[in-house]
């Protein structure tokens, strides 16, 4: 079984504020998948969008050093479950599955999971949720997963209320496999309010939700605030929560 790898590092969950399901501040082992389908303006994972052209990939020889060892594309499933046991620091609290887009590898990545539920660890899905169907095929290994609401400022790609409308369904698929699942909306200064809404309201019910500032930030407080008020005022105050990519001010992977 192979894969194409963009990295694998132990760090700390810098992201998902405090909502249920976010594992913020707790030690995962990252798996970054190389390759994505959609195309955001701010990613900030952008030499890894073209699955193609990441020739190589990376595993920290030992947490927080910056040390890495580097290997060629494809990897082997067992040349990961390696890379990432070696990384155990015995305080692990999920393996988080990030990219790129982890479930375009949906085979690869489903067997990964299944090796690392079956060594006893708990398994985290960061995804864009656009595709349900592969989503389907992973739901079942999954213990948490942050799913992102792609905001119309993101020009993810060209349909973006249908894939709105895709990210809920795979969010509904999880929460009905038994995932504790949030959804995570990435904001801009040029956000709209109504779109605020619908997300709100396709979520009311269904998952909390996190907001979080486009990085670098250029959303001021008061822009930030009033989002947050028109999701909450839908979903209800205890549903919603600000999310900061705080691993980055702390200058750590
Ligand atoms: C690189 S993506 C990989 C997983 C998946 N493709 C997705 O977009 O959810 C990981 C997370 O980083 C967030 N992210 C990427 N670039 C960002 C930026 N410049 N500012 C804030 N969040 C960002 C994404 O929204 C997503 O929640
Ligand atoms: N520390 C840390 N937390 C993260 N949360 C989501 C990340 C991602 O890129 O998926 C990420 C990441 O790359 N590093
Ligand atoms: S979906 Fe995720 S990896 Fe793909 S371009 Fe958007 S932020 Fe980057
Ligand atoms: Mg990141």
């Amino acid at each position: 079984m192979k894969l194409i790898m963009a990295e694998v590092f132990n760090s700390w969950q810098g992201e998902g504020g405090s909502v249920e399901g976010s594992a913020f501040g707790r030690r995962q082992i990252f798996v970054r998948f190389a390759g994505c389908d959609l195309d955001c303006l701010w990613c900030d994972s952008r030499e890894y969008i073209n699955a193609s052209r990441v020739f190589r990939w990376r595993s920290e020889v030992e947490p927080f050093t910056g040390k890495f060892e580097y290997r060629p594309n494809p990897a082997s499933l067992d040349e990961v479950v390696e890379a990432i046991l070696r990384l155990d620091t015995g305080d692990i609290h999920s393996i988080s599955y990030t990219g790129g887009e982890p479930t375009l590898q949906v085979k690869p990545l489903k067997a990964l999971m299944e090796e690392m539920r079956s060594l006893g660890f708990d398994n985290f899905l960061e995804t864009h949720g656009g595709l349900p169907e592969l989503i389907k095929e992973v739901a079942d290994l999954t213990d948490y997963a942050s799913v992102d609401i792609k905001d119309e400022t993101a020009r993810a790609t060209e349909d973006w209320r249908s894939l709105v409308l895709r990210e809920v369904e795979s969010i509904r698929i999880l929460k009905e496999a038994g995932a504790k699942v949030y959804a995570k909306l990435v904001v801009t200064s040029e956000t709209k309010p109504g779109n605020v809404r619908w997300y709100a309201e396709l979520l009311k019910g269904l998952a909390p939700l996190v907001i979080q500032p486009r990085e670098p930030i250029e959303i001021n407080q008061e822009k930030l605030m009033n989002l947050y008020r028109e999701a909450a005022l839908v979903m209800g105050r205890k549903n919603v929560g600000l999310s900061f990519q705080v691993h980055k001010y702390l200058n750590v992977l």
